[in-house]
């Protein structure tokens, strides 16, 4: 992990566990009061300085990608559970990942809508990883059973992949049952496929170098 990831990292799973704090502690209203004072505290500090907007897609200096600022897997963002994926040589995208209790939905289980975005996130990252990068055009979610807070798994492969299309299938699992399954179709957008067709023919048009 790099020295900035070693610093914002850990203020980020302070966030997770104070969201957490938020839905369950039972302190009383002096305390509540108390605690806020110190939030407050350090919102002044945090707001010191900040990004005119979104974080956005950043590069490392040796050229690996940070999504920092991502909700299913910003090391920066509290949202995130985070996710983190394994990519098997097969080209499977799995992630073991944990739900505090802050990812609620119906009584004691996760929120459908988490389990969309971590399911969004990881299939459109299987599209991605598997050479066919794109926009999710399609999210078809099948709720088959109650999926639980606390340890959980995804994965995903592509089913196929048709021009500038992938078709990615993937599931949530509990570790023994299926909770939810997706497909996804990811779609290269028109304005990325015009930009690389301008660049292909720049390339092509470029007059030869000695
Ligand atoms: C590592 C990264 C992981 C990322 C994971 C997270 C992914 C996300 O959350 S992305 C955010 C959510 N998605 C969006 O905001 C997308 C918004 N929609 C769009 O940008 C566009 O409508 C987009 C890109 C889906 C398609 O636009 P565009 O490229 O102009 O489509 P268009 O040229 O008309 O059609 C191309 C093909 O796709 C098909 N298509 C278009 N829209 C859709 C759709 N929504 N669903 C399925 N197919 C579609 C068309 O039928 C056409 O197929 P064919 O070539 O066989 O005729």
């Amino acid at each position: 992990m790099d020295a900035e990831a070693a610093v914002v990292g850990p203020l980020a799973e302070d966030l997770r566990v104070l969201n957490e704090l938020s839905v369950v502690s039972e302190v009383d209203a002096d305390a509540v009061g108390r605690a806020r004072e110190h939030l407050e505290a350090a919102r002044a500090i945090l707001a010191e300085k900040t990004l005119d907007g979104p974080y956005g897609v950043r590069f490392t200096a040796d050229g690996r990608q940070r999504s920092w600022g991502n909700a299913a897997v910003g090391l920066r963002n509290p949202i995130a559970p985070p996710l983190e994926f394994v990519k098997d040589d097969d080209g499977t995208v799995r992630a073991d990942y944990f739900l505090r209790r802050g990812y609620e939905g119906p009584p004691g289980l996760t929120h459908g809508g988490i389990s969309a975005l971590i399911l969004d996130q990881v299939l459109g990252y299987t599209a991605t990883v598997n050479g066919c990068p794109g926009m999710t055009g399609t999210l078809t979610l099948r709720y088959r059973n109650p999926t639980p807070l606390g340890a959980l798994h995804a994965e995903a492969r592509v089913d196929r992949i048709e021009g500038i299309k992938a078709f990615v299938v993937g599931h949530i699992s509990d570790g023994e049952t299926v909770c939810v399954e997706a497909e996804g179709v990811f779609i290269l957008p028109r304005w990325a496929r015009e930009r690389m067709a301008a660049e292909a023919s720049a390339v092509t048009e470029a007059p030869a170098q000695d």
